[in-house]
């Protein structure tokens, strides 16, 4: 029996493939399927030992998708009919399963990629991933597998919520109460009658302290900057006119009716709205405006209180930057997530910005030089990927086609 000492990886044989994708989220899952339809050979490499785990592990019990149903679909196969019109979770991740089931989407699991990078000589990207379920032993020398793949193709579909952000607020480290970031967060349970921030007020820290209210938390949400607030019926609104109306005009529309619904409210409680359109936003940087399930209604009523942005901790009480003070029991970070593709992706760092988001805007985000492709980052949320995975899946198919 081995001593389980980490040594040096040892390698295993190069292997040959026509298409790496990396990642088993819808995305991964989306672009493989659309090339196993089309019969062309490819992978999956997966960190996790599940497709979809962030979809499985680290989303909270009543998350449902935003946008309509007839928008999330991935390619060849649409979601089932009795489902209602905003998909809970569960039913999503099974649709996921029997999707890749269907395609015989079958990833790699256990497969931590440390770099991939082209390789001029051999016009091949070299992946090279380590397999962490295996130790192997050659003589004395016992260490993690290291599997190289060669493959002609490379789609990046690692998603944009790779790794949760806590941001630095001083003090943090003496905080007496427990804290943790909104991947983490399951349900309102243990926190009934506690004092609970929120921080953010994006999508996740919107309904977090939505359902933390509705546990009977006292909850609190920071909101420090500009955001829209729809209902995902003017989301709804907006999408179909986005079908045939330039973004300018839609945005026009949305605003208005956002403006009737929360514009009082808003007021109120110090809620600004950006000077610019939620959809030319979208589009333009990928932030996403934030769907109102029942918080804002909270909000009105006093039981969800905003403040602005925190300045500092000092055991359990927390500074604002209205120089008001108050006592928490505990923290949620709904403080949003970064991409890692930057720390792996060797060369192809022109198509990613500092947080790892390809810089090309919406359906354009998909192809860089040399085979290579991003899946799941255009700015449509799942109504993109459908599109990437096709986008990629023909560009595939065309470059490999004999008549070209
Ligand atoms: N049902 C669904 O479809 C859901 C979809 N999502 C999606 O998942 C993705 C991730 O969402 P989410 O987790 O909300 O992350 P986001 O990045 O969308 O939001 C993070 C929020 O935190 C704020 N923030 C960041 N740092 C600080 C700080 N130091 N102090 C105060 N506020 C801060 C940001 O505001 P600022 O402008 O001030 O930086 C922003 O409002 C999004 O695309 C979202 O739409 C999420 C939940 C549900
Ligand atoms: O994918 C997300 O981040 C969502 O919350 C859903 C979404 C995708 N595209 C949009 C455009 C406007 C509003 C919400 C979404």
């Amino acid at each position: 029996m081995p001593s389980l000492t980490m040594e040096s990886p040892i390698a295993s044989e190069e292997k040959d493939v026509c298409v790496v994708i990396i990642g088993a989220g819808p995305a991964g899952l989306a672009t493989a399927a659309s090339l196993n339809y089309a019969n062309v050979p490819n992978i999956v490499l997966e960190k996790d030992n599940v497709c979809a785990p962030l979809w499985k592990r680290r989303a909270y019990d009543r998350l449902k998708l935003h946008l309509a149903k007839e928008f999330c679909s991935l390619p060849h196969m649409s979601l089932p009919w009795k489902l209602p019109k905003y998909v809970p979770r569960a039913a999503f991740v099974s649709y996921l399963d029997t999707y890749a089931s269907h395609f015989h989407v079958d990833p790699l699991y256990n497969r931590t990629v440390l770099s991939a990078s082209y390789d001029e000589a051999a016009a091949r990207w070299r992946v090279e991933a380590r397999n962490t379920t295996t130790v192997v032993e050659v003589d004395d020398h016992h260490g993690p597998l290291l599997e190289t793949y060669l493959a002609r193709y490379l789609v990046v579909a690692t998603g944009q919520n790779c790794e949760g952000i806590i941001p630095d607020v001083p003090g943090l480290e003496g905080f007496s109460g427990e804290w943790m970031h909104s991947s983490e967060y399951q349900n309102g349970l243990g926190l009934t009658g506690k004092n609970v921030l929120v921080v953010g007020c994006g999508n996740s820290g919107m309904e977090i302290s939505y359902d933390l209210s509705n546990y009977d938390a006292k909850a609190s949400i920071v909101v420090r900057h500009p955001v829209h607030v729809l209902t995902t019926g003017i989301v709804y609104i907006g999408m179909k006119m986005l079908k045939f109306l330039p973004t300018s005009m839609v945005d026009k529309v949305v605003v208005f009716l956002s403006r009737l619904k929360y514009g009082r409210v808003a007021k109120k409680h110090g809620i600004r709205r950006p000077d610019e359109g939620p959809f030319f936003l979208k589009e333009k940087t990928g932030k996403t405006p934030t769907i109102d399930v029942g918080a804002m209604r909270m909000i009105k009523m006093g039981k969800i209180k905003v403040r602005p942005g925190l300045t500092r901790i000092e055991g359990d009480t927390i500074e604002f930057e209205d120089g008001k003070k108050a006592r928490f029991d505990a923290i949620i970070f709904a403080t949003g997530y970064r991409s890692t593709v930057r720390k792996w992706l060797k060369g192809g760092e022109d198509l990613f910005n500092a947080n790892g988001m390809p810089v090309v805007g919406f359906s354009k985000g998909w192809k860089g030089d040399h085979g290579l492709y991003c899946a799941g980052f255009s700015q449509m949320g799942l109504a993109g990927i459908s599109m990437d995975a096709m986008n990629i899946a023909n560009d595939i198919i065309l470059s490999l086609s004999p008549l070209k």
